[in-house]
């Protein structure tokens, strides 16, 4: 894990690029915003500039910068992401993790996930108390490379801490750290695994197979678990959405969550705090608890981040920073 604590002067000198970028519109638009972040960017503090080249050279695995601004008049956190959508509460935060993301790589959404917003709000909603979504919080969110099905998900997930106060774990298994038996490797290397969108995208908790008519991407797609290099491959999974082709491969993924389960670590996240996690080569979750519903729930910033935008307007067919599934 890379991380770096910004000083006072630093977190100043951020907020006074959020001053500005918020300002330059006379209502709050997400995707100006996008793009007046990545203007800013080459002005955010060269220590952190640099950090983030580093981690982005070096391919860290889990980058933590610590210490950006988080308003001292935040909303209430907000009772799901759709209500932050309509108030744009929690918007500064918004652009600073932009700032930080476009060092690492090119923002990005899905238009099937979050009404197709870039910066997406993770927080608890009632009735989503158990789902399989970001919204939940009485169940464990299990380990999972984030949206597993897609060739175009994202080199990095980011997620800004604007709230945590009972300091609930974001779980991360990093596989660089990861021993897998031989057999298991192999079987993992090869492309028996069936990999669906997740219920931010299907917008159904419906069993999978009931969701015919929505297109390709709910048929899932084949794959192998690990790809790349022999010595340090990347990763590619979500035990809730995905299957294995044959019994063999059913097998390895069940051997594969207990793996992955066994060597998780945790990281607390508090307010200012932002995690660039590289979703090739970390698996992430989050631990259970009680959502409260009083405005001072946990609430973070999600962006993807692609390290080759080009991968996407290829996919997509058109130069747009939100990508069909
Ligand atoms: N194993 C899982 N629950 N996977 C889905 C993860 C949550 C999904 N990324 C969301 O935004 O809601
Ligand atoms: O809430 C967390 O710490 C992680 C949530 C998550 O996995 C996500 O939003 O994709
Ligand atoms: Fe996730």
């Amino acid at each position: 894990m890379h991380k770096l604590v910004l000083t006072a002067e630093e977190r100043e000198n951020i907020d006074a690029l959020i001053d500005g970028i918020v300002a330059a519109d006379e209502k709050w638009d997400p995707m100006a915003a996008m793009d007046r972040a990545a203007e800013a960017a080459p002005s955010l503090p060269l220590r952190l500039r640099a950090f983030l080249a580093q981690a982005r050279a070096e391919e860290s695995d889990v980058t933590v910068v610590s210490g950006l601004p988080v308003h001292p008049d935040l909303p209430p956190t907000p009772t799901g992401w759709d209500l932050a959508a309509k108030s744009g509460a929690g918007h500064r935060e918004e652009v600073a993790l932009l700032l930080c993301g476009t060092a690492l790589g090119d923002p990005f959404g899905w238009e099937s996930q979050q009404d197709g917003r870039i910066v997406h709000d993770v927080c608890p909603a009632p009735g989503m108390e158990s789902s399989l979504t970001s919204a939940s919080s009485a169940k464990t969110l299990s380990l999972h490379t984030e949206d597993v099905f897609h060739p175009c998900r994202a080199d990095y997930v980011s997620l800004l801490c604007l709230r945590n106060p009972d300091a609930v774990g974001t779980t991360v298994t990093r596989v660089g750290s990861l021993d897998f038996p031989e057999s298991l490797r192999s079987t993992l290397r090869e492309p028996r695994f069936r990999f669906f969108p997740d219920d931010s995208h299907t917008g159904t908790s419906l069993p999978r197979n009931a969701a015919d008519g929505e297109g390709a991407a709910a048929a899932g797609m084949t794959g192998p678990v690990l790809f790349g290099p022999e010595h340090a491959p990347y990763l590619r999974f979500d035990i809730d959405f995905m299957s294995g082709e044959d019994a063999e491969a059913a097998e390895a993924v069940l051997a594969t969550q207990e793996i992955l389960s066994k060597a998780a670590g945790r990281v607390a996240l508090e307010p200012g705090d932002a995690v660039f996690i590289d979703n090739y080569q970390v698996v992430h979750g989050r631990e259970p608890f009680a959502a409260r519903y009083d405005g001072k729930d946990r609430w973070l910033k999600r962006l993807n981040l692609s390290r080759d935008i080009r991968r996407l307007y290829t996919h997509s067919a058109s130069r747009s920073r939100i990508i069909p599934a």
